[in-house]
Protein backbone atom coordinates (compact mmCIF):
# COMPACT_ATOMS: atom_id res chain seq x y z
CA UNK A 1 0.00 0.00 0.00
CA UNK A 2 1.16 3.51 -1.23
CA UNK A 3 1.52 5.78 2.23
CA UNK A 4 2.40 9.10 0.69
CA UNK A 5 3.28 10.15 -2.21
CA UNK A 6 4.58 13.59 -4.72
CA UNK A 7 3.40 13.29 -8.36
CA UNK A 8 5.02 15.89 -10.73
CA UNK A 9 5.64 18.38 -7.85
CA UNK A 10 7.19 21.65 -8.44
CA UNK A 11 8.09 24.35 -6.04
CA UNK A 12 9.77 27.69 -6.97
CA UNK A 13 11.20 30.34 -4.75
CA UNK A 14 11.67 33.50 -6.81
CA UNK A 15 13.79 32.80 -9.80
CA UNK A 16 14.93 29.39 -7.68
CA UNK A 17 12.78 25.65 -9.04
CA UNK A 18 13.70 24.11 -5.47
CA UNK A 19 12.00 20.96 -6.07
CA UNK A 20 11.28 20.09 -9.78
CA UNK A 21 8.38 17.87 -11.06
CA UNK A 22 9.28 15.49 -8.02
CA UNK A 23 7.17 12.03 -8.62
CA UNK A 24 7.65 9.58 -5.42
CA UNK A 25 5.71 7.04 -4.00
CA UNK A 26 6.67 6.41 -0.44
CA UNK A 27 4.92 2.48 0.65
CA UNK A 28 3.97 1.95 4.49
CA UNK A 29 6.06 0.46 6.53
CA UNK A 30 8.95 2.09 4.42
CA UNK A 31 11.94 4.08 5.38
CA UNK A 32 12.82 6.43 2.79
CA UNK A 33 15.75 8.88 2.39
CA UNK A 34 16.15 11.66 0.63
CA UNK A 35 19.89 12.33 -0.20
CA UNK A 36 21.89 15.01 -1.66
CA UNK A 37 24.09 17.87 -1.07
CA UNK A 38 22.82 21.43 0.31
CA UNK A 39 20.69 23.11 -1.89
CA UNK A 40 19.62 19.58 -3.96
CA UNK A 41 16.12 20.10 -2.86
CA UNK A 42 15.44 17.52 0.45
CA UNK A 43 14.03 19.97 2.62
CA UNK A 44 11.12 21.74 0.47
CA UNK A 45 10.48 18.03 -0.77
CA UNK A 46 9.79 17.21 2.94
CA UNK A 47 7.79 20.45 3.96
CA UNK A 48 5.67 19.71 0.56
CA UNK A 49 4.85 16.06 2.27
CA UNK A 50 4.32 18.14 5.85
CA UNK A 51 2.22 20.97 4.08
CA UNK A 52 4.45 23.76 5.39
CA UNK A 53 4.96 24.41 1.48
CA UNK A 54 1.98 23.68 -0.83
CA UNK A 55 3.46 22.92 -4.69
CA UNK A 56 3.11 25.14 -7.38
CA UNK A 57 2.37 22.19 -9.33
CA UNK A 58 1.54 18.48 -8.64
CA UNK A 59 -0.40 16.55 -6.07
CA UNK A 60 0.26 15.28 -2.60
CA UNK A 61 -1.49 12.14 -0.98
CA UNK A 62 -1.31 10.71 2.14
CA UNK A 63 -3.21 7.62 3.50
CA UNK A 64 -4.93 7.36 0.20
CA UNK A 65 -6.18 10.97 0.26
CA UNK A 66 -5.12 14.33 -1.77
CA UNK A 67 -3.85 16.55 0.70
CA UNK A 68 -2.25 19.30 -1.77
CA UNK A 69 -4.29 22.10 -0.05
CA UNK A 70 -4.17 20.93 3.37
CA UNK A 71 -2.52 22.89 5.97
CA UNK A 72 0.23 20.34 8.24
CA UNK A 73 -2.34 19.86 11.36
CA UNK A 74 -5.26 18.11 8.64
CA UNK A 75 -2.64 16.07 7.43
CA UNK A 76 -1.57 14.05 10.61
CA UNK A 77 2.60 13.90 10.19
CA UNK A 78 4.60 13.87 13.05
CA UNK A 79 8.33 16.12 12.18
CA UNK A 80 11.49 16.02 14.12
CA UNK A 81 14.29 18.23 12.98
CA UNK A 82 17.75 18.99 13.80
CA UNK A 83 17.47 20.73 16.50
CA UNK A 84 15.44 19.80 19.36
CA UNK A 85 12.52 21.45 19.67
CA UNK A 86 11.23 20.66 23.08
CA UNK A 87 9.53 22.68 26.02
CA UNK A 88 12.65 23.53 28.49
CA UNK A 89 10.79 23.73 31.58
CA UNK A 90 8.82 20.95 31.52
CA UNK A 91 9.71 17.04 32.16
CA UNK A 92 10.58 14.63 29.94
CA UNK A 93 7.50 12.99 30.78
CA UNK A 94 5.60 16.09 29.92
CA UNK A 95 7.06 16.50 26.67
CA UNK A 96 6.57 13.21 25.58
CA UNK A 97 2.70 13.71 27.09
CA UNK A 98 2.64 17.07 25.07
CA UNK A 99 0.92 15.98 21.97
CA UNK A 100 -1.14 13.59 22.95
CA UNK A 101 -2.98 15.71 25.07
CA UNK A 102 -3.50 18.43 21.69
CA UNK A 103 -7.59 19.79 22.08
CA UNK A 104 -9.59 17.48 20.07
CA UNK A 105 -7.55 13.95 21.28
CA UNK A 106 -9.84 12.23 23.68
CA UNK A 107 -6.84 10.14 25.72
CA UNK A 108 -7.24 9.25 28.88
CA UNK A 109 -4.19 10.26 31.81
CA UNK A 110 -3.84 6.34 32.02
CA UNK A 111 -3.36 6.06 28.48
CA UNK A 112 -1.13 8.71 28.60
CA UNK A 113 0.89 7.24 30.71
CA UNK A 114 1.22 4.08 29.01
CA UNK A 115 2.10 5.07 25.48
CA UNK A 116 4.40 7.66 26.95
CA UNK A 117 6.31 4.87 29.36
CA UNK A 118 6.63 2.61 25.93
CA UNK A 119 8.20 5.11 24.10
CA UNK A 120 10.59 6.15 26.70
CA UNK A 121 11.45 2.72 27.39
CA UNK A 122 11.59 2.21 23.47
CA UNK A 123 14.30 5.11 23.85
CA UNK A 124 15.78 4.30 26.68
CA UNK A 125 15.06 6.91 28.15
CA UNK A 126 12.47 5.79 30.96
CA UNK A 127 14.70 6.35 33.96
CA UNK A 128 15.38 10.40 32.99
CA UNK A 129 10.99 10.81 32.70
CA UNK A 130 10.68 12.94 35.59
CA UNK A 131 14.12 14.99 34.69
CA UNK A 132 13.61 18.56 33.59
CA UNK A 133 14.84 18.38 29.41
CA UNK A 134 17.23 21.30 30.55
CA UNK A 135 19.16 18.56 32.71
CA UNK A 136 19.57 15.79 29.73
CA UNK A 137 22.61 15.55 27.24
CA UNK A 138 22.51 16.37 23.98
CA UNK A 139 21.74 12.74 22.80
CA UNK A 140 19.18 12.66 25.19
CA UNK A 141 17.41 15.94 24.32
CA UNK A 142 17.23 14.76 20.41
CA UNK A 143 15.42 10.97 22.27
CA UNK A 144 13.06 13.17 23.46
CA UNK A 145 12.34 14.47 20.35
CA UNK A 146 11.72 11.29 18.67
CA UNK A 147 10.11 10.16 21.03
CA UNK A 148 7.80 12.91 20.56
CA UNK A 149 7.02 12.35 17.24
CA UNK A 150 6.73 8.24 18.26
CA UNK A 151 4.03 9.04 20.51
CA UNK A 152 1.35 9.68 18.28
CA UNK A 153 1.41 7.00 15.74
CA UNK A 154 0.83 9.59 12.85
CA UNK A 155 0.54 8.47 9.08
CA UNK A 156 3.87 9.72 8.37
CA UNK A 157 6.83 10.30 9.84
CA UNK A 158 8.97 13.23 8.62
CA UNK A 159 12.68 13.79 9.71
CA UNK A 160 15.46 16.68 8.80
CA UNK A 161 18.61 15.52 9.59
CA UNK A 162 17.52 14.84 12.93
CA UNK A 163 21.00 13.30 14.13
CA UNK A 164 22.98 16.06 12.89
CA UNK A 165 23.96 18.16 16.02
CA UNK A 166 24.91 15.29 17.78
CA UNK A 167 28.71 14.16 18.00
CA UNK A 168 29.67 10.58 16.14
CA UNK A 169 29.68 8.05 18.42
CA UNK A 170 25.60 9.23 19.78
CA UNK A 171 24.95 9.78 16.38
CA UNK A 172 25.55 6.12 15.40
CA UNK A 173 23.61 4.46 18.85
CA UNK A 174 20.32 6.72 17.64
CA UNK A 175 20.92 5.65 13.96
CA UNK A 176 20.70 2.04 14.83
CA UNK A 177 17.94 2.70 17.48
CA UNK A 178 16.17 4.49 14.77
CA UNK A 179 16.11 1.65 12.51
CA UNK A 180 15.28 -0.40 15.53
CA UNK A 181 12.53 1.30 16.52
CA UNK A 182 10.90 1.64 12.81
CA UNK A 183 10.94 -1.39 12.04
CA UNK A 184 9.26 -2.48 15.36
CA UNK A 185 6.65 0.20 15.20
CA UNK A 186 6.25 -0.67 11.16
CA UNK A 187 6.75 3.33 10.90
CA UNK A 188 6.50 5.08 7.49
CA UNK A 189 9.00 7.49 7.52
CA UNK A 190 11.07 10.48 5.30
CA UNK A 191 14.37 11.20 6.44
CA UNK A 192 16.17 14.00 5.01
CA UNK A 193 20.36 13.91 5.14
CA UNK A 194 23.25 14.50 3.33
CA UNK A 195 25.17 11.41 5.14
CA UNK A 196 25.91 8.91 3.09
CA UNK A 197 26.77 6.34 6.09
CA UNK A 198 22.86 7.41 7.29
CA UNK A 199 21.37 6.70 4.02
CA UNK A 200 23.03 3.34 3.70
CA UNK A 201 22.30 2.41 6.79
CA UNK A 202 18.92 3.56 7.45
CA UNK A 203 16.85 3.53 4.19
CA UNK A 204 15.01 0.63 2.50
CA UNK A 205 15.52 2.99 -0.92
CA UNK A 206 17.65 6.19 -1.07
CA UNK A 207 15.92 9.00 -3.31
CA UNK A 208 19.06 11.03 -4.65
CA UNK A 209 17.82 14.63 -5.44
CA UNK A 210 19.85 17.46 -7.55
CA UNK A 211 19.15 20.73 -7.99
CA UNK A 212 15.52 19.36 -7.22
CA UNK A 213 15.12 17.04 -8.95
CA UNK A 214 15.02 13.03 -8.35
CA UNK A 215 18.03 11.30 -9.62
CA UNK A 216 17.25 7.74 -8.98
CA UNK A 217 15.46 6.18 -6.25
CA UNK A 218 16.44 2.53 -4.95
CA UNK A 219 17.55 0.32 -2.40
CA UNK A 220 21.44 1.47 -1.66
CA UNK A 221 22.45 -1.67 -3.19
CA UNK A 222 20.98 -0.88 -6.19
CA UNK A 223 22.26 2.99 -6.01
CA UNK A 224 25.48 1.84 -5.14
CA UNK A 225 26.30 -0.71 -7.46
CA UNK A 226 23.63 0.28 -10.66
CA UNK A 227 23.93 4.52 -10.42
CA UNK A 228 21.41 6.04 -12.54
CA UNK A 229 24.19 9.06 -13.49
CA UNK A 230 27.44 9.91 -12.36
CA UNK A 231 25.83 12.39 -9.86
CA UNK A 232 24.24 9.52 -8.07
CA UNK A 233 27.86 7.20 -8.43
CA UNK A 234 29.12 10.03 -6.94
CA UNK A 235 26.86 10.42 -3.41
CA UNK A 236 27.56 7.03 -2.24
CA UNK A 237 31.13 5.00 -1.27
CA UNK A 238 33.80 6.57 0.69
CA UNK A 239 36.27 7.17 -1.10
CA UNK A 240 34.48 8.33 -4.02
CA UNK A 241 33.86 6.17 -6.86
CA UNK A 242 36.75 7.04 -9.56
CA UNK A 243 36.19 8.32 -12.81
CA UNK A 244 39.02 8.11 -15.77
CA UNK A 245 39.23 8.22 -19.11
CA UNK A 246 37.75 5.11 -20.96
CA UNK A 247 41.20 3.35 -21.35
CA UNK A 248 43.35 4.96 -18.20
CA UNK A 249 42.71 1.88 -16.63
CA UNK A 250 42.82 -0.35 -18.91
CA UNK A 251 38.87 -1.91 -18.10
CA UNK A 252 38.98 -4.21 -21.75
CA UNK A 253 35.91 -3.80 -24.34
CA UNK A 254 34.16 -0.09 -23.90
CA UNK A 255 31.13 0.19 -25.13
CA UNK A 256 30.46 3.09 -27.57
CA UNK A 257 29.58 6.54 -26.50
CA UNK A 258 31.96 6.07 -23.00
CA UNK A 259 33.26 9.43 -21.86
CA UNK A 260 34.11 7.96 -18.42
CA UNK A 261 34.53 5.21 -16.78
CA UNK A 262 33.52 4.76 -13.18
CA UNK A 263 36.01 2.18 -10.55
CA UNK A 264 34.63 1.99 -7.00
CA UNK A 265 37.93 1.43 -5.00
CA UNK A 266 37.48 -2.32 -4.30
CA UNK A 267 37.43 -2.87 -7.54
CA UNK A 268 40.49 -1.52 -8.45
CA UNK A 269 43.42 -4.53 -8.46
CA UNK A 270 46.85 -3.45 -7.60
CA UNK A 271 49.82 -5.82 -7.68
CA UNK A 272 53.38 -5.06 -6.86
CA UNK A 273 55.27 -4.68 -10.28
CA UNK A 274 58.86 -6.36 -9.00
CA UNK A 275 59.47 -9.26 -6.47
CA UNK A 276 60.02 -8.83 -3.19
CA UNK A 277 63.76 -10.00 -3.68
CA UNK A 278 64.46 -7.27 -6.16
CA UNK A 279 64.22 -10.07 -9.42
CA UNK A 280 61.30 -9.24 -11.90
CA UNK A 281 58.07 -11.29 -11.79
CA UNK A 282 56.08 -12.44 -14.64
CA UNK A 283 54.66 -8.68 -15.47
CA UNK A 284 51.24 -8.19 -14.05
CA UNK A 285 48.26 -7.18 -15.56
CA UNK A 286 47.17 -3.70 -16.06
CA UNK A 287 49.01 -0.12 -16.37
CA UNK A 288 52.14 0.75 -14.37
CA UNK A 289 51.52 2.84 -11.86
CA UNK A 290 52.95 4.22 -8.33
CA UNK A 291 51.70 4.32 -4.76
CA UNK A 292 51.46 7.62 -3.33
CA UNK A 293 49.79 6.96 -0.21
CA UNK A 294 49.03 3.97 1.82
CA UNK A 295 46.27 4.69 4.83
CA UNK A 296 45.72 1.94 7.37
CA UNK A 297 42.20 2.30 8.58
CA UNK A 298 42.28 -1.06 11.17
CA UNK A 299 39.62 -3.17 9.07
CA UNK A 300 40.59 -1.88 5.70
CA UNK A 301 43.82 0.22 4.21
CA UNK A 302 43.17 2.80 1.31
CA UNK A 303 46.08 3.91 -1.07
CA UNK A 304 45.99 6.78 -3.27
CA UNK A 305 47.61 5.51 -6.64
CA UNK A 306 49.43 8.04 -9.71
CA UNK A 307 48.61 6.10 -12.89
CA UNK A 308 50.23 8.18 -15.66
CA UNK A 309 49.31 11.70 -13.77
CA UNK A 310 45.44 10.70 -12.82
CA UNK A 311 44.83 9.77 -9.01
CA UNK A 312 42.97 6.78 -8.10
CA UNK A 313 41.87 5.30 -4.74
CA UNK A 314 42.31 1.62 -4.54
CA UNK A 315 40.92 -0.97 -1.31
CA UNK A 316 43.80 -3.11 -0.14
CA UNK A 317 43.44 -6.00 2.02
CA UNK A 318 44.24 -5.06 6.12
CA UNK A 319 47.64 -7.28 5.84
CA UNK A 320 48.89 -5.89 2.43
CA UNK A 321 52.76 -5.11 2.26
CA UNK A 322 52.42 -2.15 -0.35
CA UNK A 323 54.00 0.91 0.33
CA UNK A 324 54.43 4.60 -0.74
CA UNK A 325 56.71 4.68 -3.33
CA UNK A 326 56.43 1.08 -5.18
CA UNK A 327 55.69 0.72 -8.27
CA UNK A 328 52.69 -1.58 -9.31
CA UNK A 329 50.20 -2.34 -11.72
CA UNK A 330 46.31 -1.75 -11.28
CA UNK A 331 43.98 -3.11 -13.69
CA UNK A 332 39.80 -3.54 -12.65
CA UNK A 333 38.20 -6.18 -11.28
CA UNK A 334 36.41 -7.54 -14.26
CA UNK A 335 32.99 -6.49 -14.65
CA UNK A 336 32.62 -4.12 -12.30
CA UNK A 337 33.55 -0.85 -14.55
CA UNK A 338 31.29 1.47 -14.79
CA UNK A 339 30.49 3.66 -18.30
CA UNK A 340 28.89 6.87 -18.39
CA UNK A 341 28.22 9.01 -21.64
CA UNK A 342 29.25 12.54 -21.96
CA UNK A 343 26.26 13.89 -20.69
CA UNK A 344 27.06 11.63 -17.17
CA UNK A 345 24.30 9.05 -17.71
CA UNK A 346 25.32 5.62 -17.12
CA UNK A 347 25.45 3.32 -20.17
N1 LIG B 1 11.76 29.88 1.81
C1 LIG B 1 12.63 29.97 0.80
N2 LIG B 1 12.81 31.11 0.10
C2 LIG B 1 13.66 31.19 -0.92
N3 LIG B 1 14.43 30.17 -1.36
C3 LIG B 1 14.33 29.01 -0.72
C4 LIG B 1 13.43 28.85 0.40
N4 LIG B 1 13.54 27.56 0.83
C5 LIG B 1 14.46 26.96 0.04
N5 LIG B 1 14.92 27.81 -0.89
C6 LIG B 1 15.91 27.51 -1.94
O1 LIG B 1 15.51 26.32 -2.58
C7 LIG B 1 16.63 25.47 -2.84
C8 LIG B 1 16.44 24.13 -2.17
O2 LIG B 1 16.49 24.32 -0.78
P1 LIG B 1 16.31 23.13 0.29
O3 LIG B 1 16.37 23.74 1.66
O4 LIG B 1 15.11 22.35 -0.06
O5 LIG B 1 17.60 22.28 0.00
P2 LIG B 1 18.27 21.14 0.90
O6 LIG B 1 18.66 20.07 -0.03
O7 LIG B 1 17.36 20.78 2.01
O8 LIG B 1 19.54 21.87 1.46
P3 LIG B 1 20.19 21.80 2.96
O9 LIG B 1 20.90 20.49 3.02
O10 LIG B 1 21.12 22.97 2.94
O11 LIG B 1 19.06 21.94 3.92
C9 LIG B 1 17.85 26.23 -2.38
O12 LIG B 1 18.40 26.90 -3.47
C10 LIG B 1 17.28 27.21 -1.36
O13 LIG B 1 18.08 28.36 -1.29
Amino acid sequence: MIKASLTSATKRFGETVAVDGVSLEVEDGEFVVLLGPTGAGKTTTLRLFAGLETPDKGRVTIAGSDVTRLGPAERDVAFVFQQYSLYPHLTVFENLAFPLKAPGRRVSAAQIRKRVEEIAELLRIAPKLKNRVTALSGGEMQRVSIGRALVREPNLFLMDEPLSSLDAKLREDLRLELKRIQRDLGATIVYVTHDQLEAMTLADRIGVLAEGRLVQIDTPRVVYERPANIYAAQRLGSPQINLVAPTALAVGEVPGGAAQVGVRPEDVVVAPREGTNGVANAPPKGVPGEILTVEHFGVETIALIDIGGRQVHALLGPRTTLTQGMPVAASVRPGAALYFDATGARL
